[in-house]
């Protein structure tokens, strides 16, 4: 029994155990099932926070792939920025240096305001100065305007009394073909008061010649200088004075040069020409008060002691051997010069007689020489006659203008003539020293003045003799192989210069029987 009870005991202490046991695992059942509750919301847990994870850590990837791109715009922005520094401090500096130019300007300014002020009132002083210079200078001038009228005057009265050919020098410049002296210059023109534009030296052998003309020309003068010298002259034909302008030299030293000009060159046309232009330009310009003027020109040329009809127009017989028409000179009781059968032509324009100068130029007898293959062998002899009146004042003027080219004056030997040739050079330096014994005939007072010496003496005689106004050229050749000829002409001109011949008069009022030099 005892073993049951302990069996028993046993197996209430089993039962009680089992039931503990059973209670046990109920607890931990529930306990369990409370862990399994507790571990699902874990795993939930877990699971979001997995999700919450994967989130930032897409988060996170992306700011890192963010902070990378910035990263590289930061460096390009840095890069910019370095960049933009250093521009800023080059500007900087820069604007540094304009501040610095600047402010040296600014204080330029202010000195150069400083001058400026004291240079304008430096020129308030000097304009009031010049303009007094200016006042005293015009004042000068008109005095000195009316000292030249004056003198003009007073030498044009003192040439009247005494009765004076004028002589104009004119030197040629050197043409191209001629020598550039080594030896210095042969002409020399002194410059002081009294000698200026009227002396003119010639040095030759070491010894020094000195002439003293009316006027002399340098070579730089041009053609419309020289004309402005005897426009006056010139005008003084349609007063009523008989006019006589002749040029003398040897070949080649400019007379037709002078006389013509220069052909094909307006600007160089010579005394005839721009006499006429003029002659034709007054006879309009003095239409309104009443003048009419007739004009009529002929024109001849004296070759070997013949005279020739440069307007004929029948020339050819006299050109063929045969002899011409024998044209000759007669002076009547009167005074009045005849050249019998010379052509004598209307004109009335300036135009028409350059026409027939350039036809009378083609019929000019032209030869050859050593010195100027084209040098004119005879005397040119240019007439225009004119005949004034006007109606309202009855007032009548005759007036003559004789325009003469006169062949070259060099020596026989000079001019390397023979044949045909010489005995031109030869007629030539007859009526030459011809021309220079009749002035000095005139100059010494003969009672015998030899103008029947020669044709152009004694067509010249009522020119040389008295009443006209006679200027003459005598032109020079600055070339150093002609200074023995140039001498020779300087002598003579000078010569020439100092002779009175009488005293011009003027032929008014239809005083023809005055005249003496007149080929009507
Ligand atoms: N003042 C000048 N200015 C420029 N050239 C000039 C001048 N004078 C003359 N001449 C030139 O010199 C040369 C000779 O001149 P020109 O024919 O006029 O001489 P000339 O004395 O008339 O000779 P000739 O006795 O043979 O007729 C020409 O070629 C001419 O154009």
């Amino acid at each position: 029994m005892e073993n049951i009870a302990m069996l028993s005991a046993q197996l209430t202490l089993s039962i009680s155990s089992q039931e503990e046991a059973t209670k046990q695992k109920d607890d931990l059942s529930s306990e369990v099932a409370s862990l399994r509750g507790e571990l699902h919301q874990v795993r939930d847990d877990r699971d979001r926070r997995l999700s919450q994870a994967q989130t930032l850590n897409a988060d996170l990837m992306r700011l890192k792939e963010s902070r990378e791109n910035s990263c590289v715009e930061l460096d390009s922005l840095t890069l910019k920025a370095n960049d933009l520094e250093e521009k800023s401090s080059l500007k900087e500096n820069q604007i540094k240096a304009l501040q610095e130019q600047l402010a040296t300007a600014e204080k330029k300014l202010q000195v150069s305001d400083i001058s400026v002020f004291e240079t304008r009132t430096e020129f308030v002083g000097q304009q009031k100065f010049v303009d007094e210079l200016q006042r005293r200078l015009e004042d000068a001038e008109y005095k000195l305007i009316e000292g030249e009228r004056l003198r003009k005057k007073l030498h044009n009265t003192i040439l009247e009394l005494k009765g004076n050919i004028r002589v104009f020098c004119r030197v040629r410049p050197l043409l191209h073909d001629e020598s550039r002296s080594t030896e210095g210059k042969i002409f020399s023109y002194p410059t002081s008061m009294e000698a200026s534009g009227r002396q003119i030296d010639l040095a030759q052998n070491g010894q020094k010649h000195c002439f003293t003309f009316d006027k002399v020309f340098i070579p730089e003068v041009s053609q419309e200088e020289v004309f402005v010298e005897i426009s006056q002259l010139v005008q003084s034909a349609l007063d009523g004075y008989k006019v006589c302008i002749f040029a003398y030299g040897q070949t080649g030293s400019g007379k037709t040069y002078t006389m013509m000009g220069r052909p094909g060159h307006p600007e160089e046309k010579g005394l005839i020409p721009r006499s006429l232009e003029q002659i034709f330009q007054t006879k309009l310009s003095q239409q309104p008060q009443g003048w009419k003027y007739e004009m009529q020109v002929s024109m001849l040329e004296i070759y070997n002691e013949t005279i020739r009809d440069l307007m004929s127009t029948n020339r050819s017989s006299s050109e063929n051997g045969t002899p011409g028409k024998q044209y000759t000179i007669k002076h009547d009781a009167s005074g009045n010069t005849q050249v019998s059968d010379l052509t004598v032509v209307d004109v009335h324009s300036a135009k028409e007689v350059a026409f027939l100068l350039n036809q009378a130029a083609n019929s000019r007898s032209v030869g050859k020489t050593q010195m100027n293959e084209q040098s004119s062998r005879s005397h040119f002899v240019f007439t225009l006659r004119i005949y004034g009146v006007n109606e309202s004042t009855d007032q009548q003027v005759q007036g003559v203008l004789n325009l003469i080219d006169l062949a070259g004056s060099e020596r026989l030997s000079k001019s390397g003539s023979t044949g045909d040739r010489l005995k031109e050079t030869q007629a030539i330096n007859r009526s030459l020293s011809s021309l220079s014994d009749v002035i000095f005939a005139l100059a010494k007072k003969e009672d015998h003045v030899p103008f029947r010496n020669s044709k152009l003496t004694y067509l010249l005689q009522p020119c040389l003799g008295g009443d006209s106004k006679t200027l003459m050229f005598v032109n020079i050749s600055p070339d150093p192989s002609s200074v023995s000829e140039s001498l020779c002409s300087l002598r003579f001109a000078s010569r020439v210069n100092a002779c009175e011949i009488g005293t011009p008069r003027r032929q008014t009022n239809g005083r023809a029987t005055d005249s003496r030099l007149s080929y009507f």
